[in-house]
C-alpha cells in the first residue's frame, strides 16, 4: 500500500461556471484520521467525490491510492475506497446481512445469481457484531433507523478491506446514545486496523472521534487551514472559517465549540 492514500495537487472544480473548488492542495497518508470540516457549501462533499473517484478535477492533480484521477478506470479505483455515502442510492427493502454482502461484489443491490462463499459469509458476520448490527439481522433497509443504516453501511464497505475510508456526515440524524455508539466504534475500528485510513466530513466539533489526527477548515471551496489537528482546529482559525466568533475546546480527547 502506498505511504500517500490521497495527494491533491492545485485543483479547481467548475461546475456550470460557477468555481467550486479552488486551488486544494491536501496530501493524506497511510493510518491517518482527518476531518474535513467548514460552513454549509464550503465544497466539502464536492473534495470527498474527489478522493472517492466520483468526480474529476477542471485543473490540477488527484492521485488516490497512488492512481491519477483522469488516467485510470474509475470503477477499479472505486472498488479500493470505501465510500460511506449517508444518501446510499438503495431501493430493495434488503436486510442487514444482504446489505453487507453487497460490498464483496462492490454493488448497491445483490448481483443476479451471486452467492457469498462461506469465507464471504463468515466476514460479513463478523463485521456485523464489530458494528454492532449483529442484533437487528431481522431489520430491513426501508424500516431501519438512522443510526442502523449507518454502521449497516460501514460494515458493507469494509467487507474488501479498502485501505481508504471516506465518510459524509457519519453521524447525521443519529441520537446521542447512536452517535457515540458510532463514535466509540470509529476509534476502534482505527485501532484494528491501523493502515486504514479516514476522511470524514462534519460540521459537528463533537462529532469528531477522539482518535482524529488531521483536520483542514474549509470556506468558499478553499482550504483555509490544513494539519495536525490540535493546530487547526483553534478557536481563531475557526471563527474565521465560519465567520462567527467561535470558541474550540477540547476536553479528553473530544471537541466541543460554542458561540465565543
Ligand atoms: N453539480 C453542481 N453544479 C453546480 N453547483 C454545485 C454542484 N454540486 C454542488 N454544487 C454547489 O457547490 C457548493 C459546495 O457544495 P458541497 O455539497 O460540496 O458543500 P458542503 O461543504 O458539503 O456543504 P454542506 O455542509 O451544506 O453539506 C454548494 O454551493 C453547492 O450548491
Amino acid at each position: 500500500m502506498p505511504d500517500v492514500v490521497l495527494d491533491v495537487d492545485a485543483v479547481d472544480l467548475v461546475r456550470e461556471q460557477r468555481t467550486l473548488l479552488d486551488d486544494v492542495s491536501l496530501t493524506v497518508r497511510r493510518g491517518e484520521h482527518w476531518a474535513l470540516i467548514g460552513p454549509n457549501g464550503a465544497g466539502k462533499s464536492t473534495l470527498l467525490s474527489l478522493f472517492g473517484a466520483v468526480t474529476h478535477p477542471t485543473r490540477g492533480t488527484v492521485h488516490v491510492l497512488g492512481r491519477q484521477l483522469g488516467r485510470v478506470d474509475m470503477r477499479d479505483l472505486r472498488r479500493d475506497i470505501g465510500f460511506v455515502n449517508p444518501r446510499h442510492p438503495l431501493r430493495s427493502d434488503l436486510s442487514v446481512e444482504e446489505i453487507v454482502l453487497t460490498g464483496a461484489t462492490g454493488t448497491i443491490e445483490p448481483l443476479p445469481r451471486w452467492a457469498p462463499t462461506d469465507d464471504e459469509r463468515h466476514r460479513a458476520q463478523q463485521l456485523m457484531k464489530m458494528l454492532g448490527v449483529d442484533v437487528v439481522t431481522s431489520a430491513h433497509w426501508l424500516t431501519m433507523s438512522q443510526g442502523e443504516r449507518g454502521r449497516t453501511l460501514i460494515a458493507r464497505v469494509l467487507m474488501h478491506d479498502p485501505p481508504l475510508l471516506l465518510l459524509d456526515e457519519p453521524s447525521t440524524g443519529l441520537d446521542v446514545a447512536a452517535r457515540e455508539q458510532l463514535l466509540t466504534t470509529l476509534d476502534g475500528l482505527r485501532e484494528t486496523l491501523p493502515d486504514t485510513s479516514t476522511v470524514m466530513v462534519t460540521h459537528h466539533f463533537e462529532e469528531l472521534p477522539r482518535t482524529t489526527t488531521h483536520a483542514a477548515l474549509i470556506r468558499g471551496g478553499r482550504i483555509m487551514a490544513s494539519g495536525p489537528v490540535d493546530e487547526v482546529l483553534t478557536t481563531p482559525q475557526v471563527s474565521e472559517c465560519f465567520d462567527h466568533p467561535i470558541r474550540v475546546e477540547r476536553t479528553n480527547g473530544r471537541w466541543a465549540a460554542t458561540a465565543g
